[in-house]
């Protein structure tokens, strides 16, 4: 029995093998591997001692943050499985289609048997006690998955309603395997998330899973991937399917010149092992294929790499002859290399257990250890850059001298920066990226994190720049799935979990600090790491406890759920009293739902899950004055302000603010402006506070503009005709200090008060002059189908749905794929799929290889913007015109006015209901 990592030199011992099994063996190698098993075998999870004596920063080298990023239900969790199973993490593999995965541990996904939220998992490979362990200095003549290491491993869902889930994973992971099915090839969504990863700048490796089903196509997804994620795809080994077109039985692997084969039926742990020789008297065509593999794969590594090219002369040209360990070197600097557009590719049958260990070595092999990796990407003071610059000091070098020349309403973050901010950036100790939250019914809510400088301790104070608050991080964690060890501390580059903090969330930043201030020093309270800008939610449900009781016990449980996930929004109708629950998709929402309900045991129902329209006024309101002035518990309140609302287009905010503007910000697609004009704001203090002499005590600058802002954002929560929340909108505060200031009366709850009616009465003021109208969400859509249906598919979008093509390309414009809203690629040219090599497929003639067939199964791409509400229970309907084969991916593109026409038929429609 061996769980072998394969891609790795030939060993003395395990060349001499041929076509017998690897399980009859016994060298030296093997029974060393053979005892760890024997080892692991007897305990589910390994375990790490709570001295992290070795988990410091040598052993990062042997460190591997790495994500499986796919289209749904390519075989991720399937894949993992097996891995934790050959790891020796677990004993036996579990079954999606059973429910009974590690990874996906929650009952929601168990019961879907879809992955819906990310778990971190930690194991070895090859099996050992990873990083810890090992010596520190390696032989650099045998592949590094010769020895052990530690793998953390994010499992990232696949649906797109999970897209944020899948950035937020994405964001802390140093490289990525990339799962395709073989018969599907590459889908729309698999460009998505491809195009998500190349934004982090994140080092791929492909694996074209599925090849034991009818119809697989190895090559034809090799061409995929050049022409539709145009990268250049190195085929390092080729599938073997018995007899060139029989079952699927292993692979022939292109670096090592070998031939893997797998037993049908067994847990996949034994590994027949031939060498060319062998291969040539066992499946002749193979080898001869694999030969040709070889040559293209040594040919287009040196198109990129000087050295393979060097090592090519010294092997007399010889394609065959190059060692492969020089080949794993030139696949790791080229997949490194952020220019070089290479992607290793490999194959195998998750499923039936075939394939999954030498893409395991291929992990070790050519992904990036955590400092191998792009420097990650932080804001500070608005300011943006590498981490590692900022702490070497250059990036706010830079920027000082960029501000040299202030910029209006800006004023205080930029003198922030001026203040010594190299000895501000010396102060800090480490940051961390808190990328999940997950609330555990036995251990309380657990904060994943990983941590990129310096080291988290247990019971560090944690200031949240996110949340501008500190806490204590009593308990931390490393985790395997759902089991935990205790640990001291987490240094940087590695992945843990903190225990017992209150408010952190998913995609906060935590940093620890120097000095014994309750706040970092300026600008540490600014730094983010990685941040991602979230859309608007576009559907929406009302939720509501069954009795009066419950509602505390609710509240509580949305309140966790939004810190799992930040995409959830929560409001309350100030009329209805409604608590109403948005979020990016319907699926997106029942889970929610779900997790409500069975997992926090909320007693609370939720209504029908409805779109997310919104209203926009047509024109300028007049300028409306309210003056507030009532008792509340017990204590007169009195205070004003003026509001004009307007519909905007822009939302840039910088060229509104001058000397009197105490606020310029845009919040939710409406833009917020607070003046005060004569209020003569002081920002010179010593403690970076600001005053007003005209204010009265317990008031300052900086709750006056909070109390203003918070009630201008309960108004714009409910447009004054179709009560849907207000966008495009701007709303001008004006606070007069002489007539909207009344001494000690004026609270911050009075101010705010006054500018929620202030707000209220501009909005109702525009009923009596240019009126308002309803927007509605209307979507980037991207559909692949093959050409057979492109006609019907085409027509339905544009006649029966009222969207625009935009594109019918087999490209697919990578700006458009990428839901973060930023541009994923740069603007490289296009791979020409006939000069990419890949083998033959079943069924092909030989020279199909250097030809694409054009078929009725040509994949094509439409692109186009499409209403969200056309768009509801679209899988099914496309399914129905494209035979099963049709997938699309959307995105909230904007919102758009409707037309008289179609707002009288939604209104209608809602009215009396779906
Ligand atoms: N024939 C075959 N089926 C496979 C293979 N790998 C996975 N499957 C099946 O494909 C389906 C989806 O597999 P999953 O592992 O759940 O896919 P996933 O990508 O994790 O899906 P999500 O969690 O929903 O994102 C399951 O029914 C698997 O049994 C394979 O190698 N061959």
């Amino acid at each position: 029995m061996v769980v072998a990592p394969l891609l790795r030199l030939p060993q003395p011992g395990l060349r001499c093998m041929g076509s017998t099994l690897y399980k009859s063996q016994a060298s030296p190698m093997k029974s060393r591997i053979y005892s760890q098993i024997c080892r692991l075998g007897g305990q589910t999870a390994p375990c790490f001692s709570t001295s992290v004596s070795r988990w410091q920063t040598e052993t990062l080298d042997r460190t591997r943050n790495i994500g499986i990023i796919a289209h749904i239900d390519a075989g991720k969790t399937t894949t993992t499985e097996r891995m934790l199973f050959y790891s020796g993490f677990t004993r036996r593999i579990g079954d999606v289609d059973e429910g009974s995965t590690v990874t996906d541990f929650l009952p929601a996904e168990r019961a879907r048997g879809i992955t819906i939220q990310s778990a971190a998992i930690t194991f070895h490979w090859p099996p050992g006690d990873g990083a810890e362990s090992q010596p520190l200095e390696r032989d650099p003549s045998v592949p590094k998955s010769t020895v052990s290491h530690t793998i953390n491993l994010i499992d990232t869902p696949g649906h797109a309603d999970f897209t944020f889930e899948v950035l937020r994973s994405l964001r802390i992971l140093d490289g990525a395997v990339c799962i395709l099915d073989g018969v599907a090839g590459v889908e729309a969504q698999t460009e998505q998330v491809w195009n998500q990863a190349s934004t982090y700048k994140i080092p791929r490796v492909i694996y074209v899973n599925k090849l034991d089903r009818d119809g697989a196509a190895f090559g034809r997804t090799v061409r995929e991937v050049s022409s539709r994620l145009a990268v250049y795809p190195a085929v390092c080994q080729i599938p073997w399917f018995e007899g060139g077109n029989g079952a699927f039985v292993g692979v022939a692997d292109a670096i090592n010149l070998q031939g893997l084969r797998w037993k049908e039926g067994e847990d996949g742990r034994s590994v027949k092992m031939m060498d060319l020789e062998q291969l040539d008297a066992e499946e002749s065509s193979l080898a001869q294929e694999l030969r040709r593999a070889r040559i293209a794969l040594v040919e287009l590594l040196s198109e990129q790499d000087e050295a393979i090219v060097e090592k090519f002369f010294e092997c007399d040209e010889d394609h065959l002859a190059v060692p492969p360990m020089d080949i794993i070197d030139s696949l790791r600097r080229c997949v490194l290399d952020q220019s070089s557009r290479i992607v290793p590719v490999f194959a195998g049958a998750s499923f039936r257990n075939m394939g999954v260990q030498p893409l395991m070595d291929a992990v070790v092999n050519l992904l990036p250890s955590p400092p191998e990796a792009p420097d990650p990407e932080v804001s500070i003071g608005g300011v943006k850059g590498g981490l590692r610059r900022l702490l070497s000091g250059d990036l706010i070098v830079e920027q000082n001298e960029k501000a040299s020349a202030p910029v209006k309403g800006k004023k205080k973050k930029k003198a922030a920066l001026q203040a010594d901010p190299k000895d501000a950036i010396s102060k800090l100790q480490s940051c961390a990226l808190a990328f999940k939250v997950v609330n555990d019914p036995k251990r309380g809510v657990l904060v994943y994190v990983r941590v990129y400088s310096g080291s988290l301790d247990r019971n560090s104070l944690l200031f949240n720049t996110n949340l501008h608050l500190s806490e204590r991080a009593p308990r931390l964690l490393k985790m395997y799935a759902n089991d935990a060890v205790e640990v001291d501390s987490i240094p940087a580059g590695h992945i843990g979990v903190v225990v017992g903090l209150k408010h952190a969330r998913t995609g906060d930043t935590l940093l620890s600090y120097a000095g014994n201030k309750p706040t970092p020093p300026e600008p540490l309270t600014s730094l983010q790491l990685r941040p991602i800008d979230v859309p608007p939610p576009v559907f929406f449900t009302s939720v509501e406890p069954h009795s009066l009781s419950e509602e505390k016990r609710m509240q509580e449980s949305l309140g966790l759920l939004l810190r799992e996930d930040p995409s959830l929004h929560v409001s309350v109708d100030e009329e209805s009293g409604q608590t109403l629950l948005s979020g990016m998709g319907e699926l997106h929402l029942e889970i929610a739902r779900d997790r409500l309900i069975n997992d926090h045991k909320a007693k609370a129902s939720m209504g029908r899950i409805e779109i997310g329209y919104r209203e926009s006024g047509l024109g300028t309101s007049n300028a409306i004055t309210k003056i507030f002035d009532k008792e509340v518990a017990g204590r007169r309140g009195k205070a004003g302000c003026t509001a004009i609302v307007e519909p905007i287009d822009e939302t840039d905010v910088s060229d509104l603010a001058d000397e009197d503007t105490l606020l310029a910000e845009t919040i939710e697609g409406n833009q917020i402006i607070i003046r005060a004009p004569g209020l003569q704001v002081d920002r010179s203090s010593r403690n970076d506070e600001e005053t007003s002499p005209l204010l009265p005590p317990g008031l300052d600058p900086s709750s006056l503009r909070a109390a203003l802002q918070n009630g201008a954002l309960a108004a714009l929560a409910r447009g004054p005709q179709f009560t849907f929340p207000m966008h495009n909108t701007r709303v001008t505060l004006t606070l007069n200090a002489e007539e909207h200031l009344f001494g000690n009366d004026t609270t911050t709850s009075a101010l705010s008060s006054a500018a929620r009616q202030a707000t209220s009465a501009a909005l109702r003021d525009l009923l009596t002059g240019p009126g308002t109208v309803m927007m509605e969400p209307v979507m980037n859509v991207i559909i692949s189908v093959d050409e057979a249906s492109l006609g019907s598919v085409v027509h339905d979008i544009s006649s029966s749905r009222g969207g625009h093509i935009l594109s019918l390309d087999e490209e697919v414009p990578s700006s458009a794929t990428d839901a973060s809203g930023s541009p994923a690629e740069d603007n490289r040219p296009p791979i020409d799929p006939k000069r990419v090599y890949a083998p033959p497929d079943p069924f092909e003639t030989p020279s199909v290889g250097a030809e694409v067939p054009v078929s009725a199964s040509r994949p094509r791409t439409i692109t186009a913007k499409v209403p969200l509400k056309e768009m509801v229970g679209y899988l099914k309907h496309l399914r129905s015109l494209t035979a099963g084969r049709g997938t699309f991916v959307m995105s909230v593109d904007r919102f758009e006015n409707m037309s008289a026409q179609r707002q009288k038929a939604v209104l209608a429609e809602l009215r009396g209901g779906f």
